[in-house]
């Protein structure tokens, strides 16, 4: 809490056509949202510039990943330049299916990071641990190496909200209880306040993401540290509301 503004990001994954998203963003424009929580939504790139000429301009819209580079022979990819172009303000980066799926490196992401800030966007990158790294008593290790691949590139705190989604608890229907959730954010200020300044880490919003649904999300937002949700599968309903308003619950 301390002040952070409540954040909640509807990650859409590769998901959706046109129907569907006017669908979606109808039922989002005439919902009763918090006006206290950030709300940002991101389509897949190709439907960014769709959603964004029919979402209400409360909501913000963000790319899912972009490229380190403006233009260029890069087959397949898009810069951050132009999601900026199509509206959209945000950039979800170093999700875990772009680690796991795809093989982006921590140094990738970190060059993502910085490119993306120096374009003007605003940033969300993501951390987490997989199961078998959990159970191995790793999970600060693997957040921690993660979190300095992306402050070692961050130029403007104020652009940047970070995501901690355990890889175990992401589209598993397993979510991290409150208090596993409190604990690493907590361990994650921690490491803030030592590895970049006290300021920083209480400012930084920390979102939770794994599995947030309509019935888990005003417990996990009742904790301290966690300063909203980055939400998958139940962005794509009508319980998004109910998790935008998590604090209101
Ligand atoms: O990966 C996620 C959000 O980025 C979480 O996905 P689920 O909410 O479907 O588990």
């Amino acid at each position: 809490m301390a002040g952070r503004k409540f954040y909640v990001g509807g990650n859409w994954k590769m998901n959706g056509d046109k129907a569907s998203i006017d669908d979606l963003c109808k039922m989002l424009n005439e919902a009763s949202l918090d006006e206290t929580t950030e709300v940002v939504v991101a389509p897949p790139a190709i439907y960014i510039d769709y959603t964004r000429k029919q979402l209400s301009p409360k909501i913000a819209v963000a790319g899912q990943n972009c490229y380190k580079e403006a233009k260029g022979a890069f087959t397949g990819e898009t810069s951050a330049t132009m999601l900026k172009d199509c509206g959209a303000t945000w950039v979800v980066l170093g999700h875990s299916e772009r680690r796991h799926v795809f093989g982006e490196s921590d140094e990738l992401v970190g060059q993502k990071v910085a490119f993306a800030l120096e374009q003007g966007l605003n940033v969300l990158p993501c951390i987490g641990e997989k199961l078998d790294e959990r159970e191995a008593g790793k999970t600060n290790e693997v957040n921690f190496r993660q979190l300095k691949a992306i402050v070692d590139n961050v130029s403007d705190w104020k652009r940047v909200v970070i995501a901690y989604e355990p890889v175990w608890a992401i589209g598993t229907g397993k979510t991290a209880t409150p208090e596993q959730a409190q604990e690493v954010h907590k361990d994650l200020r921690e490491w803030l306040n030592t590895n970049v300044n006290p300021e920083v880490a209480n400012s930084v919003r920390i979102l939770y993401g794994g599995s947030v649904t309509g019935n888990n999300c005003a417990d996990l937002a009742s904790k301290p540290d966690v300063d909203g949700f980055l939400v998958g599968g139940a962005s794509l309903k009508p319980e998004f509301v109910k998790i935008v308003n998590a604090r209101k619950a």
